[in-house]
């Protein structure tokens, strides 16, 4: 049976109503495709608190988590991708790209233009005709 990975990802928000979103690096799963800072939630873990763990140890950042967007699940070669995302704001920290090669603010508008890992498009295409977050 393929491995089920239970993932979170923060949709961060800024205050021009601009989206993060980070580029995954050569020689992974899923190079140079677009994605939501996080990942794995651990054993034990809540999700707000993995996606908290993760964005402080991927982008030395500390953020709020708030509202979830939606829950998709999708099959990959090396397994399966439970990803749930989450509106999130930034508190504090300047970004750092510990794992990332790239990272944009894109307009809600303007995220599709990217090549977005496959477990995204449900949510890209709520992000992207989301009214702003709270
Ligand atoms: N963080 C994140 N991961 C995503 C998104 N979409 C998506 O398919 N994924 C996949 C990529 C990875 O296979 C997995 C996230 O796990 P991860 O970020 O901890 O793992 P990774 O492959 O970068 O690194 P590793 O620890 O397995 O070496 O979920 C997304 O929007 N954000």
């Amino acid at each position: 049976m393929k491995k089920y990975i239970r993932v979170v990802g923060a949709v961060i928000v800024n205050e021009k109503d601009e989206i993060l979103c980070a580029q995954r690096p050569e020689g992974k799963n899923l190079a140079l495709m677009w994605e939501f800072p996080g990942g794995k939630i651990e054993e034990g873990e809540a999700p707000s608190e993995a996606l908290e763990r993760e964005l402080m140890e991927e982008m030395e950042c500390k953020i709020e988590v708030g509202e979830r967007i939606t829950t998709t699940v999708h099959e990959y070669d090396f397994g399966t991708v439970e990803l749930t995302t989450y509106y999130a704001k930034q508190l504090s920290g300047e970004i750092q790209l510990l794992e990332h090669i790239d990272m944009k603010w894109l307009a809600r508008q303007d995220i599709e233009s990217l090549d977005w890992a496959p477990a995204d498009i449900p949510a890209i295409e709520l992000i992207k005709n989301g009214s702003p977050a709270k």
